[in-house]
């Protein structure tokens, strides 16, 4: 497969890294220095594209993608106000967009298991619900998107909460999000139900971000050839 990575940080390293392993060409690596470079680039040259950068250039690389017809996988998180416009550019040019909040099998279980617990805990109103999340001190958004996909989870199952704050809520009505910044962390997510005689946990760790990576070269290989908007419920059998 030929791959050209959009984005070439901490994720497009070890993307690279993961991708060449299993036998895979990268095109070209582009950070924000040469972003215009991408334009130049046709499905003649490319397979696939795999997005990582920022919240404010994620939304016209994919655009450009589209109007490209470069299948492509993004793993930026930051951009989710954008989705209408997205969906409709994706639908205009008849693109095609994987895109997930988090690569990695484990969180995708998580996300799983934290609706499950969700449905049951709802019928237990002594229990008070919390999300927390807690990354590297470079992260340019907040909460992480992860945390985002948990609360929606945990807000499908929650009819008497309406939407959520990006802090400790004095509103019941509103699920608490809360983020931490600290050091390198790569990434913990943690969803908390509270009452006064108990505290349960589901707890996420990352270890290293090999785990994305190393979904998000899966998605890669999986998406050319497909036409819409696709996400890792369409890849895993969960
Ligand atoms: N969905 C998932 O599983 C994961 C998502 N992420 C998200 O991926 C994004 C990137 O994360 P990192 O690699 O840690 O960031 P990073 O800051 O280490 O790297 C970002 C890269 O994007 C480049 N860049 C910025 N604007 C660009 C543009 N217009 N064109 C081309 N390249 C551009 C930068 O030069 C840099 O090479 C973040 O939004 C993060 O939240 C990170 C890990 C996992
Ligand atoms: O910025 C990161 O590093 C990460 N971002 C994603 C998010 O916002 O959820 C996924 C992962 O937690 C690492």
């Amino acid at each position: 497969m030929r791959i050209l990575l959009i984005g070439y940080g901490k994720m497009g390293q070890t993307i690279e890294r993961l991708a060449l392993a299993k036998g895979h060409e990268i095109v070209a690596a582009l950070t924000v220095n040469d972003a215009d470079r991408l334009s130049s680039y046709t499905a003649d040259q490319v397979d696939v594209a795999i997005e990582f950068t920022s919240p404010d250039a994620a939304v016209g690389n994919m655009i450009t993608c589209f109007e490209k017809k470069i299948p492509v996988v993004c793993g930026t998180t930051g951009w989710l106000q954008h989705l209408p416009l997205i969906k409709e550019k994706c639908q205009e040019h008849q693109g095609s967009l994987f895109y997930t909040s988090n690569f990695s099998v484990g969180v995708n279980l998580f996300f799983h298991f934290n609706e499950y617990v969700a449905a049951k805990m709802q019928q237990y109103p002594e229990y008070a619900v919390q999300v927390k999340e807690i990354h590297h001190v470079h992260k340019l958004d907040q909460p992480s998107g992860t945390a985002l996909s948990i609360a929606d989870g945990i807000l499908k199952h929650y009819p008497q909460k309406h939407g959520w704050i990006n802090d400790i809520s004095q509103e019941p009505e509103l699920l608490s999000v809360v983020s931490e910044r600290e050091g390198e962390v790569v990434g913990t997510h943690i969803v908390q139900y509270t009452s006064e005689n108990d505290t349960f946990e589901l707890h996420h760790i990352a270890h290293s971000r090999e785990g994305f990576a190393s979904g998000a070269v899966l998605a890669a290989e999986w998406l050319p050839g497909r036409q819409g908007i696709f996400g890792m419920t369409d890849l895993l059998q969960l």
